[in-house]
């Protein structure tokens, strides 16, 4: 997406040989490009959310296995390397897709060409991850088109996100975000609740930021406003993102997000999961299965912020004495899911629904 003009994705190659991003944990006070130049730099971009979101994790995971390479090619080296990377966070599922594709074009090579092969392949993967967002912003266009529809000319559709499932989490576009950016640029009235999303707010620090980057009306509000927003009949749709979802069509996302899907099923709102298929773990039916991210309780305990001077600081916000519990995702059920935005286009959250779609995937 476009930044004062300038077009960015979160992640690219440099003329250097080395991998940039955005290093999101400075956001949204301070924007600043990180040079990533080996595989643990890359293993640590992703273990300390410098790049976060499903897709961007599995996108800096095929860029951080290609800088592997350059320095050992070798099938011992492959394998370390992938292991390194797979260990950085346990929840998303691209991770562990994006580095299978990467080793099924590599390993069959001779060592001397898996360096190069792995570049391009990386460079693939972001440009598919690009297409496929986009598409989901196609197909979820119309969902958005449909409710404007029913508005009075000129009123918004208002529209609940949680977390950020934002260009910010994927290498362009976003997913959940997409179809609001392509009802955003096509003239439809929007207006999104931006969710903060505790502990690490990337709603507060990341969706907001790029929302009003790109000039899309927005007001970020705590994570459990949704509930009372959605009684009184502000909220005509929720999309949110998702880090794996099962072949029946379990979600697993950001925490808090099985709480806005009970408060939509009982307001009668629709509840869409943005769905690009890298996300969909078929060797999984119940989202219970998923492993959970636990992490550090000081993200509970603290917050990062900015001093009336600008300098970067952190402040504690609970006692000393208090210990802090932080599982960062939950899993919606698939029956509090009124449909899946994919890049094939919109289906029930069942198995017949994504099997409809990813018949070739469904049948592996
Ligand atoms: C498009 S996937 C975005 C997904 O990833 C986020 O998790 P994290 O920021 O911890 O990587 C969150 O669950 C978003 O919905």
């Amino acid at each position: 997406m476009k930044i004062d003009g300038v077009p960015y994705r979160t992640i690219w190659p440099a003329a250097d040989g080395a991998v940039e991003i955005l290093d999101q944990t400075l956001f949204p006070h301070r924007f600043e490009i990180l040079r990533l130049t080996g595989l643990d730099e890359a293993a640590h971009a992703i273990r300390a959310m410098q790049v976060r979101g499903a897709p961007l994790i599995g996108a800096t995971a095929a860029y951080g296995l290609a800088l592997a390479l350059r320095k050992d090619a070798s099938d011992a080296g492959l394998a370390s390397a992938a292991a390194t990377l797979l260990a950085t966070r346990p929840t998303a599922v691209n991770l562990h897709w994006a580095l299978e594709r990467m080793k099924a074009a590599l390993a069959p090579l001779a060592p001397a060409e898996r360096a190069d092969a792995a570049w391009a392949e990386a460079a693939a993967l972001c440009d598919e991850d690009v297409a496929i967002n986009a598409a989901i912003g196609d197909h979820g266009l119309k969902i958005v088109e449909e409710l404007a529809a029913k508005k009075a000319p000129g009123e918004p559709v208002r529209i609940l996100t949680h977390c950020n499932a934002g260009w910010l989490a994927t290498v362009d576009w976003g997913t959940a975000t997409a179809p609001i950016y392509k009802a955003h640029d096509k003239g439809v009235p929007v207006e999104v609740w931006v969710d903060e999303t505790r502990p690490r707010n990337q709603g507060a620090f990341l969706t907001a930021w790029e929302l009003g980057r790109h000039g899309v009306p927005h007001k970020v509000i705590v994570d459990n406003a949704g509930g009372h927003l959605m009684q009184r009949g502000l909220v005509d749709m929720v999309i949110v993102g998702t880090d794996r979802t099962t072949a029946r069509g379990d979600v697993c996302n950001k925490i808090g997000t099985y709480l806005k899907a009970l408060a939509a099923h009982d307001n009668g709102v629709p509840f869409y999961v943005a769905l690009p298929s890298p996300t969909i773990d078929f060797t999984v039916d119940d989202g219970f299965e998923i492993p959970i991210e636990e992490r550090s309780g000081d993200e509970v305990s603290w917050l990062p912020g900015l001093t009336d001077a600008g300098d970067y600081t952190r402040v504690r916000l609970t006692p000393e004495t208090s210990p802090a519990a932080n599982p960062a995702f939950d899993v919606t059920p698939a029956r509090l899911v009124t449909a899946l935005v994919t890049e094939r286009g919109v289906c029930p959250a069942t198995r017949e629904g994504i099997a409809g779609l990813f018949p070739e995937r469904a049948a592996a």
